[in-house]
């Protein structure tokens, strides 16, 4: 079966004046039909340019080597016409900030009705029935009211339930959600991820889920990427990853978890810093905080191998146990 979003060794470089850096090093990534595939790490790890890769939308001064296809069609080197049909057609994004998805002076309705029309090719009236019938599907309340609303108008839940609606009216088949509820309070948070599942259950479309909340990928996800300086350096179903993580490094990130029972843990006390994204590392880029690296990880960098049927990770252990 093909896959939905197929990303082999994406790497992306940054050039601003003569500082460059390269913040996505090596990133491997595959999504089925019907997947929700998270992509989780600290803060700083690529979570965020991955996605927008996948939807050719890197920042300006940035150059994507490596592979990103989706629904088989290759993006790194799609033209930007192309690139805008694939938007409309194959897969959307849902950013973390809704307000920087909605131009701000147009009405809700009006913009949905434009990207309703596009895919449809309907108009007036029939762009209108299909745009209140999206934001009822979203479950808010009073869509009539909605559709005349400017963003600002919008409580930040309200906000974020119009731009998922957004993004599906255009019938996508692959959703990236870039940390969708971050900026919701607990209760909303977790009504917006029930709906993005509950959308997701009834209308089969993948989703690429970006969080750093190892909780929030358990309750969402059917498989998880584990990102670290760049590079994914553990992935699989999500219970087998969580449950029994295979690289030291997915290890101390659950060790970090809060837990009800004690207090939180940082990942900051983990010895030593990430490497930076300008640094040229030869070995390991997780080898100075890891408590079982060795001589070849300091020198190897390791390859992503399969540890068990449908999971693979990147370290120098798995080979050495064998
Ligand atoms: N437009 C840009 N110009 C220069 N550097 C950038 C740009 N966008 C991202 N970066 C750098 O690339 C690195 C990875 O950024 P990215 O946003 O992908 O991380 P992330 O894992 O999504 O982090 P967060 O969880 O904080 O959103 C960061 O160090 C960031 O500073």
């Amino acid at each position: 079966m093909s896959a939905l979003l197929e990303i082999e060794g994406l790497s992306v470089t940054i050039r601003r004046g003569r500082h460059e850096s390269t913040p996505v090093r090596s990133v491997d990534l595959r999504v089925d039909a019907g997947e929700v595939a998270g992509v989780v790490g600290e803060t700083g790890c690529g979570k965020t340019l991955t996605g927008l890769a996948t939807l050719g939308l890197l920042p300006p001064g940035s150059v994507a080597r490596g592979s990103v296809r989706v629904a088989g069609r290759e993006v790194t080197t799609m033209d930007e016409r192309t690139l805008r049909e694939l938007r409309g057609r194959e897969v959307a994004m849902v950013f973390q900030n809704a307000a920087t998805a909605f131009d701000p002076v147009t009405t809700i309705g009006r913009q949905l009705t434009r990207v309703i029309g596009m895919r449809d090719r309907s108009r007036g009236g029939a762009a209108t029935a299909a745009a209140v019938e999206r934001l009822r599907s979203v479950g808010l309340p009073e869509p009539d009211r909605v559709m005349g609303s400017y963003p600002h108008q919008l409580s930040g839940g309200m906000l974020q339930r119009a731009m998922i609606a957004l993004a599906l009216s255009a019938r996508p088949r692959l959703i990236v959600a870039d940390e969708p509820t971050t900026a919701l309070d607990v209760t909303v948070a977790r009504r917006v991820r029930r709906l993005l599942l509950t959308l997701q259950q009834e209308h089969g479309f993948g989703v690429v889920f970006i969080t750093h909340d190892l909780a929030e990928a358990r309750d969402l996800c059917t498989s998880v990427n584990v990102l670290y300086a760049g590079t994914v350096v553990e992935s699989g179903p999500v219970e087998q990853v969580l449950d029994g993580p295979a690289h030291p490094y997915t290890r101390a990130l659950l060790a970090a978890l809060p837990r009800l029972d004690a207090p939180a843990r940082r990942l900051a006390s983990l010895a030593g810093t990430v490497p930076r994204s300008d640094a040229a590392v030869a070995g390991c880029l997780f080898a100075n905080r890891c408590a079982e690296a060795f001589e070849r990880c300091r020198h190897e960098r390791p390859r992503s191998r399969a540890v068990d049927d449908d999971r693979t990770a990147a370290c120098h252990l798995w080979e050495e146990a064998r």
